[in-house]
């Protein structure tokens, strides 16, 4: 297909996903006019991490007995993954505005094909459906999948995990069929990467199945230790070995659970960077120092300050100049590749050049023509930059973006391009002199609850566009 052809596929796709998150979570428009220059100061509250929440509300499906989940943000994924599951019979009650969600599952179903293709394409989270569909119907039918467009996302890792445990696996132009004719057995899988995802699959297959399972290269994530939280509250009995191996010894039944969410270290994060780019000072109550401490090495070395108190942090610019860095995106403990895109904001801000090395996604600095186009120097290295110092060796995917600053960033129309990006484009126009028009913002709805009204008490002069 020709490149003019896909980048107008990808844009028009772009639009869509903002509208159906927009919708979701009621924004009142998709567009918003922001008048940048000042600096965010305030306190905001940090919710249940969308990595988790989401994860848990998938595993309410594998309990006899009803599950009450805390904390969780009102963000456009939990309201897709609560319709997946009341399509599957899930009774719900609560919402993701009280922050408390209650899922019965005693009447789990095949659901209907029609229903489940209207939910096509608007998050990652249905291919998690999978086991515990499996354990309880011994059928699941996975629609086209979404999520951030950062480059390729195959899901062969989980297909592969699934057939080690005895399901059969038929792809269609319309999803996924999968079957499991003689149950699910433990099994011995060994990743080619440490994805969350697949870990994930991993974990909510492997509780249920016959026997043990044991799991090496697996993702360690903290929101993955929560899941493993929840999932020993209902029963499960899982180990974290040496060397990033997870063994599961599977259980005939598990019961719900009552749980408070992790909080959202990427949201965390990304109001740091907030803060660092607008000069700011920002409290981000219910976020902890354990999950975040490689951020905040980071965030240090750039110059940034940050408090850590009882019942959060707080991130201010302390004055001075910001430093530039070097930084390689990574799993777990590494630099999460989350994180990067609304930092790079603060680093067009800091005295000299600062490289990222993207090592997680393929095609994840897309969003950079828009700080470019804004004033930033920013050069991005689509197959990577050779040399200098990298803690994990090199990955096929490795793309660099170079920042040189501190550069003086202007208003501008620009187009969200995905979650984080969008964050970050959310960040650059309130760093900026003047006006700028964001589009498409009903993505970032998909990771950050009440963004507007978090935007509103840190006081940025912003409106929805009629
Ligand atoms: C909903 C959710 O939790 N999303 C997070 C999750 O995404 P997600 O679980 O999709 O990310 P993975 O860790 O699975 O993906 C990491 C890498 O592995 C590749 N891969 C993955 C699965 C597979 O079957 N085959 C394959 O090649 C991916 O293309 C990517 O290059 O972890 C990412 C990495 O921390 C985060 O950026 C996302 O915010
Ligand atoms: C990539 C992300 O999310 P998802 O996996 O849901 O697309 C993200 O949260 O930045």
């Amino acid at each position: 297909m020709n490149t003019i052809l896909q980048d107008t596929q990808k844009h028009e796709a772009q639009k869509l996903d903002a509208q159906k998150a927009a919708a979701h979570v009621g924004l009142l428009s998709d567009t918003i006019i922001v008048n940048g220059g000042r600096p965010l100061r305030g306190r905001i509250d940090v919710r249940g991490a969308k990595n988790l929440v989401t994860k848990a509300m998938v595993a309410s499906l594998l309990g006899d007995t009803k599950s009450v989940l805390r904390d969780v943000p009102d963000i456009s994924d939990v309201h897709v993954v609560s319709r997946l599951l009341e399509i599957h019979g899930v009774e719900i009650t609560g919402s993701p505005e009280s922050g408390i969600l209650v899922f019965d599952p005693a009447n789990v179903a095949i659901a209907q094909s029609a229903e489940i293709d209207a939910l096509s394409g608007s998050s990652r989270i249905p291919i998690l459906f999978c086991g515990p569909l499996l354990h309880r119907l011994g059928h699941a039918f996975i629609p086209d999948l979404g999520g951030c467009r950062i480059g390729d996302r195959p899901i062969d890792f989980h297909l592969d995990a699934l057939r080690a445990f005895g399901a059969v696996v038929d792809k269609l132009p319309s999803g996924i069929n999968i079957t499991a004719p003689n149950g699910l057995t433990g099994a011995n899988i060994e990743l080619p990467y440490p994805s969350v995802g697949a870990t994930e699959q991993v974990l909510l297959t492997g509780v249920r199945a016959k026997g043990i399972t044991e799991l090496k290269n697996a993702a360690i994530e903290p929101e993955i230790m929560d899941l493993i939280a929840v999932l020993q509250k209902m029963g499960a009995i899982i180990s974290i070995e040496p060397n990033r191996v997870i063994l599961i010894e599977g259980v005939d039944s598990l019961k719900g659970y009552d749980h408070r969410a992790l909080f959202d270290r990427n949201e965390a994060a990304s109001w740091a960077s907030a803060a660092l780019a607008t000069k700011g000072d920002i409290f981000c109550v219910g976020a902890k120092q354990q999950e975040m401490m490689t951020f905040l090495n980071v965030f240090r070395k750039i110059g940034g300050a940050f408090d850590i108190e009882e019942d959060g942090i707080r991130f201010y610019h302390p004055g001075g100049d910001l430093k530039p860095v070097v930084i390689e995106t990574d799993v777990h403990p590494g630099f999460m590749t989350d994180w990067q895109q609304p930092l790079i904001v603060a680093l067009t801000q800091a005295v000299g050049t600062s490289i990222v090395h993207e090592t997680v996604y393929e095609d994840r600095f897309g969003f950079t023509e828009a700080l470019v186009e804004m004033g930033a120097d920013i050069e991005v290295h689509k197959n990577g930059l050779e040399g200098g110092y990298r803690r994990v060796p090199r990955r096929a995917l490795e793309q660099a973006a170079v920042i040189t600053g501190p550069t003086k960033l202007h208003g501008a129309d620009i187009e969200v391009p995905d979650l984080r990006g969008g964050f970050s484009h959310l960040i650059a126009a309130l760093t900026a002199q003047g006006q700028s028009r964001v589009s498409n913002v009903g993505l970032i709805s998909r990771g950050y609850g009440d963004f507007a009204g978090k935007l509103q008490k840190l006081g940025a002069d912003f409106s929805f566009a009629a």
